[in-house]
């Protein structure tokens, strides 16, 4: 099994979403920007370092929420999802096609990876989105 952060990154009532390239696995599907945990690090260490990274901004941890373990036909991830706050930075796409900012009740609208459904349905509850 493979453990994966994402961030739900929260700005002034607007959620950062991402979207998959084309050369990525899960081709062009919207996900929350995060990455695989390594040997050395612990999550929170995984998620702020994988934004850094992939997106060139830095956040703050603000809550876990229910890690999701999901099956897909060639592999297994455990997607643990933080709520984050953004604190800095001027977005630059290292590794996605595009992203979006969009409000709670706007984010159903996209192709999801399907690992990312429970953990989207958790936070739309807890935002009454
Ligand atoms: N970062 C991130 N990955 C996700 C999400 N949902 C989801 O199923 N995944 C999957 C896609 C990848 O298989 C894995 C994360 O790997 P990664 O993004 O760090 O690296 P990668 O594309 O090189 O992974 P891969 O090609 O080996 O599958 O988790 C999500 O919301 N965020």
């Amino acid at each position: 099994m493979i453990n994966v952060t994402c961030a739900i990154i929260e700005k002034d009532d607007h959620v950062l979403v991402t979207q998959r390239s084309e050369l990525m696995s899960l081709p062009l599907k919207w996900e929350f920007p995060g990455g695989k945990i390594n040997e050395t690090e612990t999550e929170e260490d995984c998620i702020l370092r994988e934004i850094y990274e992939e997106l060139n901004i830095n956040v703050k941890v603000v809550s876990k929420l229910t890690p999701n373990i999901y099956q897909y036909p060639n592999k297994k991830i455990k997607l643990i999802p933080f709520v984050c706050h953004f604190l800095e930075g001027q977005i630059i796409l290292l590794e996605h096609k595009e992203y979006k900012w969009l409000k709670p009740h706007q984010l159903k609208q996209l192709d999801w990876a399907e690992a990312d459904l429970p953990i989207l349905e958790e936070y739309l509850i807890l935002k009454n989105a």
